[in-house]
């Protein structure tokens, strides 16, 4: 049974969508439970909210992780983080890596945030986002990690206690069992990691096969797919789509996709800002908020909350307030608002942004998810395993610019 780690919410939703699509009975759990899992399945997947904590943090909760996982039956173990890496040069996902491979007795794991079907690629180590470098994305100006360099590898070492070696496209290509002595090749030459490059699927596809059996293995969700596929041999399942119902829009996302939804958005339905001086000034405020959603329940689109704003008044709001207390501020009001329409009768939720995704799931307290249809590649509706609430949970780059009215299209 493969058990995946995921760094963050709306990553974990994404990944899961992938092992469902691909024939793997998988369930979702929101943070490590405290009792066993009752149902049978193929994969679970743990939510964490680690990305940015302090290292110690991220350790202590991913190896909570993963003993429950280990506990509960899974034999390989997967550590999910951002297709765009989301993790600087003092990021956690080295320290984290190594400390599961320490946990597991191994000494070799790879590196592969591809997901060619989002324009996640890699190339001689380095990670493109579409046509760019990942440092020319719009990365660059992430409010929480600013990503200023689009080499894995010199990444890694900055983070990773040991060195990462590379395999090259020219490698890869050649099949699993290539790349297996590749692995072992760089094993010798004392490398912990491996970056795998992968311009598209195909690629993906070789590497599934070339780590079936290496205990732990880290990446974006795109060999995920993969790993799927090949475990679950044809086997499909029937994927929900959410019932119509209250539905509200929380973004909490600045990333280049939500801005252009966040604008999509507002020529089809009521759009209220999120700002960040009147959460940090005002007692009232998220009362103010939840009473404008309330207003607009029953239009024909749902109400979307936002705080997502362009780079440069992102940068602006930064220098003023500080980064650290505008993003406690906005996730703070994003979770007490989630809360309060929640009471109210509020069932389909749809989140932009992970941190902000993490935050409100949290909130709402559901213990874990099943997983429906895909709205877009690696984000899914979810269904709550505690009550019949729905929520999807997109990733700040992910979807197409109509995403907010394409969730709502499916409902039934
Ligand atoms: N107007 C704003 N001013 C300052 N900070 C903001 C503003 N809007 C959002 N933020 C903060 O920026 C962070 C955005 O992170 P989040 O993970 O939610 O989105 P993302 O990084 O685009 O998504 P993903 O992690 O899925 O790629 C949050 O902490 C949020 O509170
Ligand atoms: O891999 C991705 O890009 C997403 O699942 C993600 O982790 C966003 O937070």
């Amino acid at each position: 049974m493969l058990g995946v780690i995921a760094d963050d919410f709306t990553g974990a939703s994404d990944i899961a969508s992938f092992l469902v699509e691909n024939g793997l009975r998988t369930v979702q759990m929101n943070g490590v439970p405290h009792s066993a899992l009752a149902e049978e399945v193929d994969a679970i997947v743990i939510s964490l909210k680690s990305r940015s904590n302090p290292v110690a943090e991220a350790i202590q909760q991913s190896l909570a992780a993963l003993h429950w996982l280990q506990k509960n039956g899974a034999t390989q173990f997967y550590f999910k983080y951002c297709s765009t890496f989301d993790s600087t040069e003092k990021g956690n996902i080295g320290p984290v890596t190594d400390a599961l491979l320490d946990a597991l007795g191994e000494d070799f794991t790879i590196i592969t945030p591809a997901l060619p079907v989002n324009g996640r690629t890699i190339f001689n180590g380095y990670l493109f986002v579409g046509q760019v470098l990942l440092n020319e994305s719009g990365m660059q100006n992430h409010p929480i990690t600013p990503m200023k360099d689009a080499n894995l590898l010199r990444l890694m070492d900055c983070q990773a206690k040991g060195k990462t070696g590379l395999v090259p496209y020219a490698e890869v290509i050649k099949g699993a069992e290539n790349v297996k002595q590749c692995f072992a090749q760089l094993k010798q030459q004392g490398y912990r990691y491996a970056v795998v490059d992968a311009v598209d699927n195909a690629q993906l596809d070789v590497l599934a096969q070339a780590i079936s059996e290496m205990k732990l293995v880290t990446g974006g969700s795109g060999l995920a797919a993969y790993m799927a596929k090949h475990q679950a041999q044809g086997k499909t399942h029937q994927a929900f789509v959410p019932p119509k119902g209250k539905t509200v829009i929380l973004s909490g996302s600045c990333s280049v996709m939500t801005n252009k939804q966040v604008a999509d958005y507002q020529q089809k339905a009521a759009t209220k800002w999120l700002d960040v001086e009147q959460a940090l000034t005002r007692d009232d405020f998220v009362e103010e908020l939840f009473s404008w959603v309330v207003k607009h329940l029953a239009d024909p689109y749902a109400p979307l909350v936002y705080a997502t704003v362009p780079p440069e008044q992102l940068k602006q709001i930064q220098q003023k307030f500080g980064a650290e207390v505008a993003s406690q501020a906005i996730e703070h009001t994003f979770a007490q608002l989630a809360g309060r329409l929640r009471d109210y009768g509020v069932t389909n939720f749809i989140t932009a942004g992970g941190e902000t995704s993490s935050i409100v799931v949290q909130q709402l307290g559901f213990k874990g998810f099943r997983i429906g249809k895909q709205i877009a590649p690696g984000v899914p509706w979810l269904a709550t395993l505690d009550a019949p609430v729905y929520l999807a949970l997109k990733s700040g780059n992910f979807g197409h610019e109509a995403f907010f009215s394409q969730a709502q299209e499916m409902m039934q």
